[in-house]
């Protein structure tokens, strides 16, 4: 196989409860990942050396701490590969904004290395490995649309009412371990069932993150208050990113058209099964 170009799809939160706090600080979530049609693209071109290279830059990001280039290295160290590969990452989802963009990426080149390099690991292991780069990667290389606990690991896959979103960035980049350090956050919601979230469906769902999000950042909460005058909207993650669910496009363009200048705004499409899954001829 000569190259391989592959999308990275952002994620939403349409749920997320805190249910409790693990001896290692990480925090026990039920959360209902949303996959959307829109995202990141990958360029994958094998090299014989062992090298990784990656390019353009992420801003901010040192190479060896690139979720992409550390999903490259740990797949070599776990399969015993000696190729290496020329990664060319074309980045469109904001960083820091709870779309799963970083985890995405590397959920990409795990699958895409795995299949350039011929190894043939299965999803169980590529998941497994993917845990250990951040708790949001195991659901991009499952590549469903799912209900979720644990630390996100623990993972049903679930059929949403895709429709369309409307996600608006407010210009923040949101610090994830700060807001699940603060010490107001909820933490201690009764755990629910799948089957009574879904019946509860849209109109009960929240972030529990949410009001420890707009303390912590005031531009969070004006996009919310702004895009809540349209529809019921929700902070995905630990924000930045504030969305609403339509049923038509033609309600997104319409919402689109009239948000300001200053806040980075687009339209998806939500769906049950990853475009990355599908490129693949996984699902
Ligand atoms: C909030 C979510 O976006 C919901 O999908 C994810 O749980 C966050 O996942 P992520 O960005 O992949 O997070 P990681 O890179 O694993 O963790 C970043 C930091 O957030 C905190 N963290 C993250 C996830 C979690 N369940 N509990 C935590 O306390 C930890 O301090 C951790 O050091
Ligand atoms: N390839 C990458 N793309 C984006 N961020 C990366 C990447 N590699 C490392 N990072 C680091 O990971 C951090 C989180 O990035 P990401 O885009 O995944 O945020 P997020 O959308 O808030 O994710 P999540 O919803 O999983 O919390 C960034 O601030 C950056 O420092």
């Amino acid at each position: 196989m000569t190259s391989l170009s592959l999308p990275a799809p952002a994620k939403l939160n349409r749920l997320l409860h805190i249910t409790g706090r693990r001896a290692d600080g990480y925090h026990e979530l039920q959360t209902l990942f949303q996959l959307l049609d829109t995202g990141d693209t990958l360029h994958f071109t094998p090299r014989d050396d062992g090298r990784i290279t990656l390019s353009p830059a992420v801003p901010g990001v040192a190479h060896a701490d690139n979720l992409v280039v550390r999903a490259a290295t740990l797949l070599q160290q776990a399969s015993g590969c000696r190729r290496g590969a020329d990664i060319r990452l074309d980045k469109r989802l904001p960083m820091g904004g709870g779309l799963g963009g970083g985890s995405s990426n590397a959920a990409t080149t795990l699958l895409g290395l795995d299949r350039l390099w011929g190894l043939g690991l299965d999803l169980d292991d590529l998941a497994g490995l993917g845990l250990t780069l951040g708790a949001d990667v195991p659901v991009f290389v499952r590549g469903r649309s799912a209900w979720a606990e644990g630390i996100g690991e623990r993972l049903v896959p679930v059929s949403l009412d895709a429709g369309w979103f409307v996600v608006i960035h407010p210009g923040v980049a949101v610090s994830t371990p700060a807001v699940f350090q603060a010490p107001e956050l909820t933490r201690d919601t009764p755990p629910i069932t799948m089957a009574r979230a879904l019946q509860e469906g849209p109109i009960a769902w929240r972030n529990d993150c949410q009001p420890t999000v707009r303390a912590l950042y005031p531009a969070v909460g004006e996009a919310l208050d702004w895009l809540s005058h349209h529809a019921p909207s929700l902070l995905t993650g630990t924000g930045a990113c504030v969305f609403c669910h339509l049923t038509q496009e033609s309600e997104a363009d319409r919402i689109l058209s009239r948000v300001g200048e200053g806040w980075q705004a687009f339209k998806a499409r939500g769906c049950d099964t990853s475009p990355l899954h599908r490129a693949l001829g996984l699902l």
